[in-house]
């Protein structure tokens, strides 16, 4: 859904109107837990209606949506589940997302609010004042297993950050929820203690999720309450995690929160904060966004930038924004700069956090093997192309065999895309090139797209005089950057009408 922008008005209109519709298939499809049945062998439609008791009629039908949806196969009678609804949504699993999936569910209702809570500049539905304990308890577990499946999975893409390190003290994690992220560390960490912060009532289903994990030996569970002072020593941390925290509060909160943080770290000790940021996945980071303001009191997803700058007030040294390859990012500081200099962070990923602030709509990393050189390239600059021979297009640019040949120089690239204005999109290109070269990637060589923009116009003479900064473009140097970015995930289409929204991409090879 989120690449959909670049697509003709009314589809995309249209896809966006019927999202709700791949949502209630899912809701459904899991409430059901179909997939958990599927697993245990292929089912017929009839097979799988009698399981559920249902009609076959419209179950056919049910199945074939989830089939369309990538979440089974159809083989000859039988319905099997494809790898990602067999890893993620089949009960029992290690990665099973099923109680994650149906917290979205239950907040469905509170979405319809939307207009209301813009009307009131806030939330405004409160649910029962006197809420029944019994409710209240199902409510919390739901809350905190929808927590727990997400944390499972977001440690996993955490934990390589610290590969390598010896840590063998003690960590403090501030809102624990179910304990995911602390229990990832212990486990890895088999010398650490952890203390878990969270509200009295969460803290009784933390321990039974520790305790389904054999951790809780290792852990002491303090009933706390965040936003006041927290009973634990000052200095006396290797490792503090805020995790999916910050977003739960306003300024003034986190600023608070932060500074308890700075100073329950030990010398060489590390803060890790885990959460959406509005530079990171900026279309989810928005609609969190509206979620917390629908859902919460004061809760709001807040710009890396703003947050680099409370870690600096509080004397803190840290890393660039570190982006999962998830929606979620990673700030590690520290107040002492050795510390943060032995982490495992990989100078690909530090360089895409730098290069998105650029102002890319999005930066991803790809192998060359992806990169698509074709001969027909040229001959739709050669004939169609007014531009032909002009500036650096060709046959000013790269040959396709010129092109092929220089690609087996490299193994990485990042596509950038971005928007018109031409011009813009060309400088901010040469900028990502720039940061990749002083990154320490000294064979940094970018294209980029459309013919150079970059001077009011070429010398008469035909001879540039802006060599140092002309690009050859994608298409010009025989890259086909339809099957290019499409192998990369991107959705791109051929545009139908001269004034739709123009997609730019350009190739930055690093090694
Ligand atoms: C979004 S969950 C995150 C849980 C966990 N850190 C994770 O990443 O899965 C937020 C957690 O903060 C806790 N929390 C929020 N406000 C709190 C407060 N004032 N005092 C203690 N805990 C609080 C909630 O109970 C919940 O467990």
């Amino acid at each position: 859904m989120h690449q959909g922008a670049n697509r003709p008005g009314p589809q995309y209109l249209e896809d966006l109107a019927t999202g709700y519709w791949f949502s209630e298939v899912l809701f459904t499809a899991v409430e059901l837990d179909i997939f958990t049945h599927i697993e245990r062998g292929g089912k017929s439609v009839e097979e799988i209606s009698e399981i559920l008791n249902c009609r076959p009629a419209g179950m056919e039908r049910f199945l074939q949506a989830l089939c369309a949806m990538g979440l089974l196969i159809n083989y000859g009678e039988k319905y099997y589940n494809t790898g990602l609804a067999s890893e993620y949504l089949v009960a029992g699993k290690e990665n099973y997302q099923g109680d994650s999936i149906l917290w979205r569910k239950y907040l469905v209702s509170r979405w319809q609010d939307l207009a209301s809570c813009l009307r009131a500049g806030g939330r405004v539905n409160y649910g029962a004042s006197e809420e029944d304990p019994a409710q209240r308890a199902h409510r919390i577990r739901m809350y905190i297993s929808a927590m727990d499946r997400v944390a499972r999975t977001k440690v996993q893409e955490i934990m390589p950050f610290f590969a390598g390190l010896s840590m063998s003290r003690k960590i403090l994690d501030v809102g624990a929820g179910s304990g995911a992220i602390a229990a990832g560390f212990l486990k890895r960490f088999p010398a650490m203690t952890a203390t878990l912060l969270d509200l009295p009532e969460v803290l009784s289903c933390t321990q039974e999720f520790m305790q389904a994990e054999k951790l809780v030996e290792r852990i002491t569970f303090s009933p706390t309450n965040i936003l006041e002072d927290w009973p634990v020593d000052t200095a006396g941390f290797d490792l503090v995690i805020l995790s999916n925290i910050i977003h739960a509060y306003s300024e003034k909160e986190i600023t608070g929160i932060l500074q308890r943080a700075s100073d329950c770290l030990k010398t060489d000790g590390l803060l890790v904060i885990h959460d959406f940021f509005l530079e990171h996945y900026p279309e989810k980071a928005a609609l969190f966004d509206l979620n917390m303001f629908i859902n919460t009191y004061n809760g709001k997803v807040f710009s890396c930038e703003w947050v680099m700058q409370e870690l600096a007030r509080l004397n803190l040294y840290k890393t660039e924004l570190i982006p999962l390859k998830t929606d979620t990012a990673l700030i590690i500081a520290g107040k002492n700069k050795r510390a943060l200099a032995r982490l495992h962070l990989q100078p690909v990923d530090r360089l895409v956090s730098s290069i998105k602030t650029l102002g890319f709509d999005d930066v991803c990393p790809v192998s060359t093997d992806m990169v698509h050189v074709t001969d027909w390239a040229d001959l739709k600059c050669r004939f169609g192309c007014s531009g032909y021979g002009k500036g650096h297009c060709p046959p000013n640019s790269l040959p396709p065999q010129k092109t092929r040949d220089l690609l087996k120089d490299y193994s990485r690239a990042l596509l950038l895309k971005g928007q018109p204005p031409t011009r813009d999109f060309q400088r901010r290109v040469l900028q990502a090139e720039r940061e990749a070269f002083k990154a320490g990637f000294h064979k940094a060589f970018v294209f980029w797209a459309g013919p150079c923009s970059l001077c009011d116009s070429c010398a008469t003479d035909g001879k540039c005089r802006n060599t140092r900064d002309a690009r050859p473009s994608m298409e010009g140097a025989g890259i086909d950057v339809f099957a290019t970015v499409r192998r990369a995930g991107f959705h791109l289409e051929v545009l139908q009408d001269k004034n739709d929204f123009v997609t730019y991409f350009a190739l930055l090879l690093l090694e």
